[in-house]
């Protein structure tokens, strides 16, 4: 490394002592150390098997995907979890609630990454540990019977944290990638692929059709070794609109385009709606506005409309990462909606669609 990467801060932080190499559990010996308890596989299973139905159209549901942008304090969010766990069975006859649980962040330029990559928040990247939280705080928030979804950044991490996840995003960062397509194409979970940060809604859906396909590609097996890895190809995607450009794309003309362009590419017209980021021009209170409008468009019978996304943690807002001065239950990377907003938004979306 060059001296001046070594000297380099990160959010004001000088970087400790730099280490070339530090070795890291394969996903196999994280498995073992962290195993799923007895029939919380099959809880998953179902979980998923309950999104792919709400996909096909056989469960009239919406699914909402709520919870923090970012984890940063894995007890704040085991706080969360706790109160949607409690929340879920109050909705659950018109809404899936499944918990964001991302532990890798995409920056547009550089920035804190993530627990998975830096659990102190100081830019020790201190990865062994990072991995280990990860996936014990996803295990304990499954434990509760949410189900998790998350962000798959580095297609190396899948493997330690896949059989935990009901539905994974692929970022507006990544759905062009074909390393993320591939990844998409093996996972047991649903994926939802965001469209372009610049707005292109093409990417997501050629991400969906090139997910659909079985492919061999470079991976590791469990233990950590080089193979050739085949996927059979993943049916149960969908495109997810995050707005672009600090421009929405969540009404009804962005929605109606959006579905005519799945029909016409062959794909399941099924989509979901990210309240947040463009769509809510990076404001988190306007998520209830979009989440509303979106609402009115499924009860004005717009069927392709299957899902949503909220960004919401225990407090409003977002604060500065000064490890050692964070305020508890508070976003370090976009501002989140704060509890009890999120609870009443999610309990009158229900209502809404109770009497529809
Ligand atoms: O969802 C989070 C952010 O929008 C995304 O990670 C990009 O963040 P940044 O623009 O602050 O780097
Ligand atoms: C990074 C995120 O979204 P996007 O890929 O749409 O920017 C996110 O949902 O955390």
């Amino acid at each position: 490394m060059t001296a001046s990467l070594a000297t380099a801060t990160l959010n004001g932080t000088a970087r400790p002592a730099h280490h070339p190499v530090r070795a890291l559990p394969t996903a196999g010996e994280l498995r073992r150390a962290l195993p799923l308890p007895p029939g919380l596989a099959e809880r998953i299973a179902g979980q998923r098997q309950a999104i792919r139905d709400i996909l096909d159209g056989r469960d009239d549901r919406l699914l909402v995907v709520v919870g923090p942008c970012s984890i940063h304090d894995p007890e704040a969010a085991l706080a969360y979890a706790r109160r949607l766990a409690e929340l879920a069975p109050r909705v659950e006859d018109r809404l899936l609630l499944v918990m964001r649980v991302y532990v890798e962040k995409p920056r547009t330029t550089v920035g804190w990454k993530g627990l998975a990559y830096d659990p102190d928040l100081d830019g020790s990247g201190d990865m062994a540990t990072g991995l280990e939280l990860s996936r014990r705080l996803m295990r304990d928030i499954a434990e509760l019977g949410l189900p998790l979804a998350t962000e798959l950044l580095q297609p190396m991490l899948a493997p330690y944290l896949d059989d935990l996840l009901t539905w994974v995003a692929i970022g507006a960062r990544t759905t062009e990638s074909q390393l993320h397509r591939e990844l998409a194409s093996g996972l047991p979970a649903v994926v939802g692929f965001k469209n372009a940060t610049s707005g292109d809604i093409q990417v997501a859906l050629d991400a969906m059709s090139a997910a659909a396909h079985p492919h061999r590609h470079f991976g590791l097996d469990p233990e950590g070794r080089p193979v050739v890895q085949e996927t059979a190809g993943n049916a149960h995607t969908h495109l997810v609109l995050r707005g672009g450009h600090g421009e929405p794309n969540y009404q009804a003309p962005h929605v109606t385009a959006a579905r005519r362009a799945l029909e016409q590419a062959g794909l399941t017209p099924r989509l979901m709606v990210d309240c947040s980021h463009a769509n809510a021009r990076k404001e988190h209170r306007r998520q209830g506005e979009v989440m509303r409008d979106v609402l009115a468009q499924r009860l004005a019978g717009e069927s392709a409309l299957c899902g949503l996304m909220i960004e919401s943690h225990l407090h409003e807002g977002k604060q500065p990462l000064a490890p050692g001065k964070l305020r508890y239950g508070v976003s370090v990377t976009d501002a989140c909606l704060g509890w009890e907003t999120t609870e009443q938004l999610l309990l009158s979306a229900a209502e809404r669609l109770r009497q529809s």
